[in-house]
């Protein structure tokens, strides 16, 4: 497979009260071509944030202080405005976190479907495009307001737009299934799925829940403090993981633990862990010395993984 994404040490910064906040801190990271990537980590890793940069829509408060984003041959981030807005929708598709409230409550689904996809959706393209995301009995409602919708046909819809509207390379979804409750979730995976199939658009999936990332994703990348900690295939990932914090991940995993087995909470919180000078993680990991407290560690290959980590490989 070739490739389609390369962002090379992409570090953003939030200026906020209490100072600049480096929340992205050197990530890098490659999507080939028809590939699902994963990038699972608490709340505040800075998964959202590298995202928002790819797509280039950070907050006035946000710098990009250094990296490359290469798009199949194209800098994203010295694009100008205009071909960057050409770009989003049609070559790079966004799936949004939280379908109801990405849409307008006074705004009928006919008017929002047409104006999300700069205008290519008309009565004819919807009618298939329903179909082709299992919604092709609503048709006839799509003069309604989202309210009269569930969160999973929302949803449905809005990956009609994100993904099948233009067919874009590249589809980013910053936790699609988050709202949705157990069995719409499993729906939107499959179709999710069963689009790229379809299509072979790349997607990187979004989501602080491993469970999920592992039925969709190809490769899995782990966030932590704003650092992409390793990175790997999701079956080594699995059952080879080389840093701590992913070790951690999996046996705060319900599914991963015996029945009647007490689940592993980590002790402590990611808060204020981008501010370190060292390793992120030392602060919770139980395999920390000095050095993991005075240098952050490089990226470096270990058994099939990239990771950050000084210990790796000689404590797995
Ligand atoms: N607009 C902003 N201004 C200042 N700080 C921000 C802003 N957006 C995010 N941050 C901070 O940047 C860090 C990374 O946040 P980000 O939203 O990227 O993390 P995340 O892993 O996506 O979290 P979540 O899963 O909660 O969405 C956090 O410390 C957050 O508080």
């Amino acid at each position: 497979m070739s490739e389609l994404l390369r962002v090379e040490g992409l570090n953003v910064t939030y200026r906020t009260r209490g100072g600049l906040l480096p929340a992205a801190r050197g990530v890098s990271l490659t999507l080939r071509k028809g590939e699902i990537l994963g990038l699972v980590g608490e709340s505040g890793s800075g998964k959202s944030t590298v995202l928002t940069a790819l797509m280039r829509m950070l907050p006035r408060s946000a710098r990009v202080a250094a990296g490359r984003v290469d798009f199949d041959g194209t800098d994203l981030l010295s694009l100008g405005d205009a071909p960057m807005r050409r770009l989003r929708g049609r070559r790079i598709g966004l799936i949004p976190q939280r379908p109801m409230t990405s849409l307008s409550p006074v705004t009928t689904v006919r008017k929002q479907l047409a104006l999300l996809s700069g205008g290519v959706i008309d009565d004819v393209r919807a009618q298939r495009l329903l179909t082709d995301v299992g919604l092709g009995g609503l048709y006839d409602r799509l003069g309604d307001y989202p309210f009269q919708f569930s969160g999973g046909q929302l949803q449905r819809m809005l990956m009609a737009v994100a993904v099948l509207a233009h067919e874009p390379d590249l589809v980013l979804a910053d936790e699609p299934t988050t709202t949705l409750d157990v069995t719409v979730q499993a729906q939107i995976l499959r179709l999710l799925l069963d689009l790229r199939n379809r299509l072979g658009n790349s997607v990187i999936f979004v989501s602080h829940d491993l469970a999920v990332l592992s039925q969709v994703c190809d490769r899995v990348g782990v966030m932590y403090g704003g650092q992409l900690v390793e990175a790997a295939e999701t079956r080594d990932l699995f059952t080879n993981p080389q840093h701590p914090y992913t070790r951690a991940l999996l046996d705060a995993m319900p599914s991963r633990r015996a029945r009647g087995e007490r689940l592993r909470a980590i002790p402590g919180t990611v808060s204020g862990s981008q501010r370190l000078p060292g390793c992120p993680f030392a602060p919770r990991c139980d395999v920390a010395t000095d050095l993991c407290a005075a240098e952050a560690p490089p990226p470096r290959p270990v058994a099939g993984s990239t990771v950050r980590c000084h210990h790796a490989g000689a404590t797995s």
